[in-house]
């Protein structure tokens, strides 16, 4: 499938990104735009025949189809037999969704109803503590039930206006101790929150925190909430029901911001927000399924990730937020990408016959650009980079800031593009040196350029922006997951360790011997237990 792209790419490999500037229209004809927000995809080598062949790929793929099939609630997780209907969570006012023959919505909208309720008595007081009012929440949960939420209240601070929010997930004790110093049990709601609620690092954390409540308050149970599709094991954890909230198999871990699992973030920022970022990302979802495909932002996303991916064969991409309450973006893209499709079997389970997805890393600018951004620009491997920025910051008092944040944002595509050549380095440090010293000097200051990226720039992070931009990347996921031909709603690939980790569990306590076990994996584990 990627054959006929390879070599065409091989056929415009020495032409100079920035001489597509040539053509004056280069960057308009290179952007695609919904509502208020601008992707500008103009400087990387893609060009109209390329684009032409990858939406020929993305057509004969089926993307159109499969999308439809998706929003239709149709199994398409078809190792779990599922449906994936993460959009029906804000479907505020989309008419039915059917499973099965049954309409989801009513309950969806009754679980956002009594969320609201909840996460407005948590703010108004109504419902408090046994200290008093809640003044810190804390969300235990790890992967999608917490990545999420922790990134999401963080991109809404400037929304904040309920009880502290804290989020726990890591099993390492150092975690939920550093949390919960300092806070108050009596004025603490814990929120545990596991799609499964049995994933181990969770229900440990859980089992801290309500030993925890328990020096204090009489009653700890009553200060937890559960978010959940287990609600079997919510009760049996002692959760009461009116404090659990629900949802089906057909939510992903890694796609369920959008419904209780973002209690905690519409506890912080109040449920008007929440709907703000729900509708942005309804918002979102009507521009995937209606825009053709040359103008559809997930599609055209994901096809230029393509294009680095499998034609370019870049193994990594770069998400470089210029905005700071986007710095936990990364993480969560890692695992909405990652987890999705970093498969190695096509839906038939046969080999796939190319790479599934890149690796996805990154860190809020400017702070990367002091730190590996060297790489970027002089590195021997091309890491195509994807920015993102505000026109508008939250701080107008601070609008020097801004000012500059956006300048180093559009600096960097521009200086990755044009590059620095030999000439111009020797100008840079004439005078300095002479001779072979100077060249040398030079050589050590040249750019190669020519390295692509793609802005993405959004008038403000506001509830509806943020909404629209997780979405997003969600699609952009699913475009690709589609092209690739795997199921990226599954997670096999984190089953092994899992069950590795449990039969090791009474090895690193010393109740069982190393027997049967690699040399490497003994000599660790008789390091550790000689140290205790
Ligand atoms: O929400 P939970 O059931 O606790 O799952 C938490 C996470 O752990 C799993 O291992 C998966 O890899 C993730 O996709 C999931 O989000």
């Amino acid at each position: 499938m990627w054959d006929a792209l390879k070599t065409y790419a091989g056929t415009i490999a020495d032409r100079r990104i920035d001489s597509l500037f040539d053509d004056p229209d280069r960057a308009g004809g290179f952007s695609t735009r919904m509502g208020d927000m601008l992707f500008d995809y103009s400087k990387t080598q893609l060009d109209d025949t390329a684009r032409k062949m990858l939406l020929d790929v993305a057509r004969a793929a089926g993307v159109e189809a499969a999308r439809d099939a998706m929003f239709a609630g149709a199994p398409i997780n078809d190792t779990e037999g599922r449906a994936v209907l993460h959009t029906a969570l804000r479907n505020l006012d989309g008419g039915p969704v059917t499973v099965e023959g049954e309409d989801v919505m009513p309950g969806v909208l009754d679980t956002l109803a009594r969320m609201e309720a909840f996460a407005t008595a948590v703010r108004d007081g109504s419902f408090a503590g046994q200290g008093g009012q809640i003044t810190d929440v804390v969300n235990i949960g790890i992967g999608g039930s917490d990545l999420g939420p922790a990134m999401a209240t963080l991109a809404l601070a400037p929304y904040h206006d309920g009880p502290r929010c804290h989020f726990v997930s890591n099993v390492d004790g150092a975690h939920i101790a550093d949390t919960v110093r300092g806070l108050d049990p009596a004025t603490t709601l814990v929120i545990v929150a596991s799609k499964t609620f049995t994933t181990i690092e969770t229900m440990t954390n859980a089992r801290t925190a309500r030993a925890w409540m328990s020096d204090t308050v009489t009653d700890p149970a009553a200060q937890f909430a559960a978010l959940s599709s287990a609600e079997d094991k919510t009760a049996e954890f002692g959760i009461d029901p009116s404090r659990v909230f629900g949802f089906e198999d057909w939510v992903g871990g890694r796609y369920s911001m959008w419904g209780p699992i973002g209690l905690s973030l519409m506890i912080a920022v109040g449920p008007d927000a929440f709907r703000a970022m729900l509708r942005g990302a309804q918002a979102m979802d009507r521009h995937f399924r209606s825009a053709d495909l040359a103008e559809n932002m997930p599609v055209m996303l994901a096809l230029v990730g393509m294009w680095h991916n499998q034609v370019m064969d870049y193994a990594t991409r770069a998400v470089l937020p210029y905005d700071q309450r986007l710095s936990r973006l990364p993480a969560y893209l890692q695992q909405l990408e990652m987890e999705s499709n970093g498969k190695g079997v096509a839906r038939d389970g046969t080999t796939l016959p190319y790479h599934s997805g890149p690796v996805v890393w990154g860190e809020p600018g400017t702070n990367g650009q002091h730190a590996f951004y060297q790489l970027i620009h002089q590195g021997t491997r091309v890491i195509p980079c994807e920015f993102m920025v505000a026109a508008q910051g939250h701080e107008p008092e601070l609008q020097h800031h801004h000012n500059l944040l956006v300048a180093n944002c559009l600096a960097q595509s521009e200086a990755l593009m044009r590059g620095r050549t030999l000439d111009e380095a020797r100008a840079k440090v004439a005078g300095k040196f002479d001779g072979d010293e100077l060249e040398r000097q030079a050589r050590h200051r040249v750019f190669p350029g020519n390295r692509p990226s793609t802005t993405l720039v959004y008038p403000q992070l506001t509830p509806e922006i943020f909404g629209q931009i997780v979405a997003l990347y969600e699609h952009r996921v699913f475009v690709e997951g589609v092209i690739l031909g795997i199921n990226s709603f599954d997670q096999w690939g984190v089953e092994l360790g899992k069950e590795l980790a449990t039969a090791l569990g009474p090895v690193v306590t010393g109740e069982e011997g190393t027997d049967g076990k690699d040399g490497s994996t003994a000599q660790l584990v008789d390091y550790i237990l000689a140290r205790r």
